[in-house]
């Protein structure tokens, strides 16, 4: 697979769960300046939600990859770039390791060529992902540098994501990752909001990702988060 995540500032994750603000459509979604799309949520996702947005955006340029939460919801359409396929290295429970990537090749033709894994290490402990999957967020900085960079070495990671969904997090944790990884891309998401935040933590990550901004306030706070990133 081609590494183009090494070229992105910026990724704007679309929830097909979740509505665009009132008046916004997904041509105002492809046109904010991000990097690449990501369509993905944790929580009441199925295939033909994914669809839907693929769909919207499929006229678009923007870079677009589906990031799946079960095997069950990937979909197959030639307007995706690739697959992001998540494997939580602090899961408490191995399904969410290895166990659903298993279960995908038993039951579907993967398309290799255009799939690579991210390293999420999850740190919100509030957050629907890290209930799934029972995720051990009470780690330090040390313990997110040893992840990211066995992670990197041991595993063959090609990008480490420190997942802080639905809160900003602490940068000097997210600079323990990126002080860990040589080759690896850094992606951070969680509570961005704004242009500060995304500036901060686009310091020490490679690239950042911006979520639910997106569906609570709109493509203009998304903008000025592409702003932060690029000028980071
Ligand atoms: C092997 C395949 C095809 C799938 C399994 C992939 C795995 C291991 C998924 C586990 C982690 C997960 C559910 C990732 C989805 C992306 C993500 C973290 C979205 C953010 O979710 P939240 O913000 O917690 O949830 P909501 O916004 O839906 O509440
Ligand atoms: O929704 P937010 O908090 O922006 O988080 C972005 C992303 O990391 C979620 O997987
Ligand atoms: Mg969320």
């Amino acid at each position: 697979m081609t590494t183009p995540w090494t070229d992105w500032d910026h990724v704007l994750k679309v929830d097909p769960d979740k509505e665009l603000v009132a008046g916004e459509t997904f041509d105002d979604v492809c046109a904010t300046g991000t990097d690449a799309i990501e369509i993905g949520g944790t929580l009441d996702i199925t295939a033909e939600k994914m669809e839907r947005v693929i769909e919207a955006c499929a006229k678009h340029d923007v870079p677009l990859y589906q990031e799946p939460s079960m095997p069950s919801v990937v979909v197959e359409d030639d307007a995706l770039d690739g697959y992001l396929i998540p494997t939580v290295f602090n899961a408490g429970d191995v399904f969410w390791v290895t166990g659903a990537h298993k279960e995908w090749e038993r039951i579907a033709d993967i398309a290799w060529e255009r799939t690579t894994t991210e390293a999420y290490i999850v740190l919100n402990d509030d957050a629907s992902v890290a209930e799934l999957t029972d995720a051990d967020t009470d780690l330090t900085a040390d313990d997110v540098h040893s992840y990211a960079k066995v992670a990197e070495r041991l595993f063959g990671q090609d990008i480490v994501y420190v997942e802080y969904s639905g809160t900003l997090g602490d940068p000097d944790v997210v600079q323990a990752a990126q002080d860990g990884i040589d080759e690896a891309t850094l992606f951070y998401g969680g509570g961005i909001h704004g242009y500060d935040a995304a500036y901060e933590m686009a310091q020490h990550a490679d690239t950042i990702v911006v979520g639910d901004l997106l569906h609570d306030e709109g493509v203009d706070a998304v903008r000025e988060t592409v702003k932060g990133a690029k000028e980071a």
